[in-house]
């Protein structure tokens, strides 16, 4: 099965669009958890336990883990999710770039050590620097179109032109395509030959999402922002959901992990994440339980 198709499996049966992010953080675990062995495989057991119903996917941030040294824990707790909640796609957050031979070795970590369904790709470095990602045909590969940090305006903002109608088109104050822009359309007309490309679109950019949701037809988006960052669910769900009312993978982190730091971490991120998934529900257009 590929990546869009199990993704599209999750998103009917859970009847949610949520995504948790896994970002492990010790200082905000409740002093119970923290103090214990394999305290952040621990952690993330009983939020994936607290919420598998709600969610279409998890999404780990690989820094928490690696800055740590603790890898080991990062393959548990997607052999945890694979063995108990098969259904359930994992998404490693890497955000990978480099050279075609380094990008190999990349690809070969998140799909075949990690045994992951889909990972993050930073596309700066280019299409040698992606293309080893997309021959894994079944996995999915999202590529950073519009993140959702403020900084992310000081690049993906900048208006291109074609060289030859530069002069012409600042001269008639015509504005260029910006570059996010451009790598959607890069994507969704010449990246995704196997099928297997979406779009990080962060969901404080609501107005991007829509401009790129019509470029890119039914392409996935992941939406990290929504939670923490502020991201406006309303707003984010009717600018980016396709005719289906699905389309978007909508994460949040901190907001869920950390509802409450007493022993009752595991209920309060299910309630957290309870909330989040009924409000973007209220905002799509067709879903499981409206019909
Ligand atoms: O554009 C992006 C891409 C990835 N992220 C990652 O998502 C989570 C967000 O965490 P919150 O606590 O929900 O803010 C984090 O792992 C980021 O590295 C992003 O925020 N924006």
């Amino acid at each position: 099965m590929s990546f869009i198709q199990q993704l599209q499996a999750a998103w009917q049966s859970s009847d949610s669009l949520l995504c948790i992010g896994l970002d492990p953080d010790l200082e905000r675990f409740p002093q119970a958890v923290a103090s214990g062995n394999d305290s952040i495989f621990s952690f993330n057991r009983a939020i994936i336990d607290a919420t598998h119903d709600l969610v279409c996917a998890y999404k780990p941030q690989i820094a928490y883990f690696s800055a740590l040294g603790a890898e080991r824990q990062l393959e548990q707790t997607i052999t945890y999710i694979k063995s108990t909640y098969p259904h359930i796609p994992v998404i490693l957050d890497a955000k990978r770039g480099d050279i075609g031979s380094t990008a190999v070795q990349y690809a070969r970590e998140a799909f075949v050590r990690y045994q992951v369904d889909a990972v993050t790709v930073n596309p700066y470095m280019g299409f040698d620097s992606v293309q080893p990602f997309l021959e894994y045909q079944d996995k999915g590969v999202i590529i950073l179109c519009k993140t959702s940090n403020s900084g992310a305006a000081q690049l993906q903002e900048v208006e291109l032109q074609a060289q030859a109608q530069e002069v012409q088109a600042q001269q008639s104050g015509q504005k260029g395509e910006p570059v996010y822009e451009y790598i959607a359309r890069l994507v969704a007309e010449k990246w995704n030959f196997n099928h297997n490309c979406l779009l990080v679109m962060g969901a404080t950019w609501p107005q991007q999402v829509a401009r790129v949701r019509s470029i890119v037809g039914d392409m996935p988006f992941l939406v990290p922002g929504a939670g923490a960052q502020g991201g406006d669910i309303a707003s984010i769900v009717q600018a980016g959901q396709t005719a289906q009312g699905n389309g978007l993978i909508i994460s949040a982190s901190r907001s869920i992990l950390y509802a409450s730091a007493k022993h009752d971490f595991a209920e309060a991120a299910r309630t957290q994440a309870a909330a989040l998934k009924n409000a973007i529900n209220q905002h799509r257009t067709k879903h499981a339980a409206a019909l």
